[in-house]
């Protein structure tokens, strides 16, 4: 069954999407964008800020649906420009120490709100 994820805890969607869905053993992140859950953007932030931020996101949202990044199976990052590729990895790295999951990065023409980067998880609670 499908379930709603919402959490104080990570900004509110900026568009017309639920911050997560899941299923009875898979959550679904939405991509998530360096703004804090006061709705703070971090557009002009370094892009390990920015990194940090979406990456703390996409755990809050975990969190509420009742896993963890340890539980993370695939990973999506968008980025504005891929030379900040190597400043991203190094903060991503912090947050997938062991067995990180598998991962697509790619630059993309354009992101919401001008950010640097975009996030998103999916993720089981089995
Ligand atoms: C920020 C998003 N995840 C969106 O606009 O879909």
């Amino acid at each position: 069954m499908k379930r709603i994820i919402s959490t104080d805890d990570a900004p509110a969607a900026v568009g017309a999407y639920s911050q997560a869905t899941a299923t009875d053993d898979l959550v679904f992140t939405a991509g998530q964008i360096p703004m804090t859950p006061e709705g703070d953007l971090l557009d002009d932030a370094p892009i390990a800020d920015q990194t940090e931020q979406a990456l703390t996101n996409v755990e809050s949202v975990l969190t509420e649906a009742g896993c963890g990044m340890g539980d993370v199976l695939k990973v999506t990052v968008f980025l504005d420009d891929i030379d900040d590729f190597e400043a991203m990895n190094d903060t991503y790295a912090e947050f997938f120490e062991a067995e990180p999951p598998a991962r697509s990065a790619l630059e993309v023409a354009n992101l919401p709100k001008g950010v640097g980067v975009e996030i998103e998880a999916v993720a089981t609670t089995d």
